[in-house]
C-alpha cells in the first residue's frame, strides 16, 4: 500500500488527537462544567500527580532512543520542564502547588498511597509502552499534546469561574503547559512526519496515538469510578 502523502498523514494523526481525547471523557465534562464535588477535584489532582510524576520517567527513555546531539538536546528540555533545574522548579512542583492551593499537602501527594488501582495500571501501560516501543511510536504517543493547549485553556477558565475556592496561583501548572503542549508537539509532529516513511510505519504512529488516548482515557475512567469503600 502506498503511503499516506504527509498532509494526509497528519491529518490523520490530528483526527486522532481530536475525536479520541480525553476532554470527551464524562469526567472531564463534568470538572469543565463545574459539577465536581470538591473531593472529586482533589481525587483528580491526586491521581494525576502519579501521571505527571511519570512524564519525566518515560522522557528519559524516549531520550535513550535518540541518536543524535540535537535530538537529545530538544528532548532533555522535556524533562528540564517537568524536573526544573533546581529544586524548586518545574512542572511537578507547580502540580504540588496546585494540590496545595486545593487543600491538599505535599506529604499526600508524594506520598502517593490514594493513587487508584487502575490509574496505576493506565501510567504503567504508558510508560512500558515508552520503554519497549520505537522511537517513533514513543514519540507518537505523545501527540495527545496537540489537543493540550486547548484543554488548559478551557481547565483554566472552568477553575477560576467554578471551583473559586483553589487558590488562583494554583493555576500556574496549567498556564505554563499552553506554551510547553503547543511547542512540543509541533516539534513531535515534524519529527513522526519525518520518521514514517511506509504506509505500515504512518499506521504504527496513528495506533500509538490511539493507544495514548485510551490511557488518558482510562486514567479517568478509574478516577470517576472512585477509590476503594
Ligand atoms: O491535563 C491534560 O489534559 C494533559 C494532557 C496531556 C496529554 O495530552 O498527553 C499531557 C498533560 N496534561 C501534561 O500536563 C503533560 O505534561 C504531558 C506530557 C505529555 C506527553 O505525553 O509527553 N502529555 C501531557
Amino acid at each position: 500500500m502506498n503511503p499516506w502523502s504527509r498532509e494526509e498523514f497528519a491529518a490523520r494523526l490530528r483526527a486522532v488527537a481530536t475525536d479520541r481525547y480525553h476532554d470527551r471523557h464524562p469526567f472531564n465534562v463534568r470538572m469543565h462544567q463545574g459539577a465536581l464535588s470538591p473531593d472529586e477535584v482533589r481525587r483528580w489532582i491526586l491521581n494525576r500527580f502519579h501521571y505527571q510524576r511519570h512524564i519525566p520517567v518515560k522522557d528519559a527513555l524516549i531520550l535513550a532512543k535518540l541518536d543524535t546531539p540535537a535530538l537529545r538536546r530538544a528532548w532533555l528540555r522535556r524533562i528540564q520542564d517537568h524536573d526544573g533545574e533546581k529544586d524548586g522548579g518545574g512542572g511537578i512542583e507547580r502540580w504540588l502547588r496546585l494540590g496545595e492551593a486545593a487543600g491538599i499537602d505535599r506529604a499526600r501527594l508524594e506520598g502517593g498511597e490514594e493513587v487508584l488501582p487502575g490509574v496505576r495500571l493506565a501510567v504503567d501501560g504508558y510508560v512500558n509502552f515508552c520503554r519497549l516501543r520505537p522511537r517513533l511510536e514513543a514519540v507518537a504517543a505523545s501527540l495527545t499534546e496537540l489537543s493540550a493547549p486547548t484543554i488548559m485553556r478551557t481547565r483554566i477558565q472552568a477553575f477560576e469561574t467554578h471551583y473559586s475556592w483553589i487558590e488562583a496561583d494554583g493555576l500556574a501548572y496549567f498556564q505554563g503547559r499552553i506554551g510547553q503542549g503547543g511547542r512540543d508537539s509541533t516539534e513531535a509532529l515534524g519529527l513522526v512526519l519525518d520518521w514514517a516513511r511506509t504506509r505500515e510505519e504512518q499506521e504504527r504512529a496513528v495506533a500509538a496515538l490511539a493507544f495514548k488516548c485510551d490511557v488518558l482515557w482510562s486514567l479517568l475512567d478509574a478516577i470517576e469510578a472512585g477509590g476503594r469503600p
